[in-house]
């Protein structure tokens, strides 16, 4: 059996954390004696995916203990995304979001995963400059532990893409609506409406993959574009608000873990887990208050 049809097994059976970190990346799970181990998701699995029609499955991570349990989920592909300033640090946009700021969270991420493949994102201002900028940039992400990078942008980013690509750096494009470009696009809006503007996205995508662009993104691009654009596009496609006919999709991992009240029309809650959290939080509070806790399994004797 394919190393691609092992990451969509059930991820590590029986209990993940007894055998975490004891084999290495390639042990195989307690338990998995049927199927082949587990095996880390490489660039050369997305279009292994694409190729066989499965779908690629992508979630944001910021930070190792939630690196741990997405890796833990089954996930493909960890997203640092720059979107760590509204989920993290309490910003309205990504653009501030600065180069150091990635570098800490994607060592964290590289860090907390054992099979996911960790993309991380250029942010605002980092390689906009040209493939020189980009370069320089990029090599900090990928010294923290990043496995590719992702950049927002079609046609006027292809250079970079082609000399972040010739430097041994995988690259993710990421078109439609692009946050950082947010004060241009007027506002948080669906891009590629209308035949002009797919037509637009279309050779924007095409320019990326011929530059070396190993995946691109898709957000908030309607569905027919979206499943235009994978239809002809050579690369894999992971859409976020971009219908299911992507090759991939990806989502906030806060949005899709029910942590946050608000959330993007396009993310789905599958979980309540600030609900959980808070819940918990208030047990604690209660068990600290009435003296409930610490008790003797809690403390240490003279
Ligand atoms: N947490 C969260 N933060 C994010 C993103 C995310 O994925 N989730 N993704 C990036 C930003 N992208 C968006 C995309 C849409 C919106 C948005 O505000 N959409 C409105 C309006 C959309 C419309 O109809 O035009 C809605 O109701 O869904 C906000 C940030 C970065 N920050
Ligand atoms: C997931 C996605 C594509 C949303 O804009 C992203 O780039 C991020 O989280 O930073
Ligand atoms: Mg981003």
């Amino acid at each position: 059996m394919s190393e691609r049809v092992s990451n969509h097994a059930s991820p590590l059976p029986g209990d993940a954390a007894a055998t975490r970190g004891k084999g290495g990346p390639t042990a195989p799970a307690a338990g998995a004696a049927s199927q082949s181990p587990r095996k880390p998701f490489r660039v050369q699995h997305i279009a292994q995916a694409k190729e066989r029609g499965e779908k690629l499955v992508m979630l944001t991570a910021y930070d190792a203990v939630t690196s741990r349990l997405l890796d833990e989920a089954g996930c493909d592909m960890l997203l640092v995304g720059d979107s760590v300033g509204n989920v993290m640090l309490g910003l309205d946009s990504t653009l501030p979001v600065e180069l150091d700021e990635m570098v800490v969270c994607t060592r964290s991420v590289a860090r907390g995963r054992q099979y996911a493949m960790v993309v991380a994102d250029l942010p605002f201002g980092s390689y906009e400059a040209g493939p020189k900028q980009a370069l320089a940039s990029a090599a900090r992400l990928m010294k923290a532990g990043a496995n590719a990078v992702k950049l927002e942008g079609g046609r006027p980013r292809a250079k970079s893409v082609r000399a972040l690509t010739q430097a041994g750096v995988p690259v993710v494009g990421h078109l439609g609506f692009t946050p950082q470009s947010v004060n241009m696009l007027g506002g948080f809006r669906v891009q590629g409406r209308g035949e002009q503007a797919a037509e637009t996205l279309l050779r924007d995508a095409l320019a990326l993959a011929e530059a070396g662009a190993v995946a691109v993104v898709l957000e908030m691009v309607p569905e027919p574009v979206a499943a235009r654009v994978t239809q002809e596009c050579p690369v894999a496609t992971i859409g976020i608000g971009a219908g299911a006919r992507c090759d991939g999709q990806v989502l906030v991992w806060t949005d899709m873990a029910g942590m946050t009240g608000w959330k993007p029309r396009f993310a789905k809650q599958f979980g309540q887990v600030g609900a959980a959290l808070t819940q918990a939080a208030t047990d604690y509070a209660q068990a600290v208050r009435t003296g409930a806790f610490p008790t003797a399994e809690h403390w240490f004797e003279a």
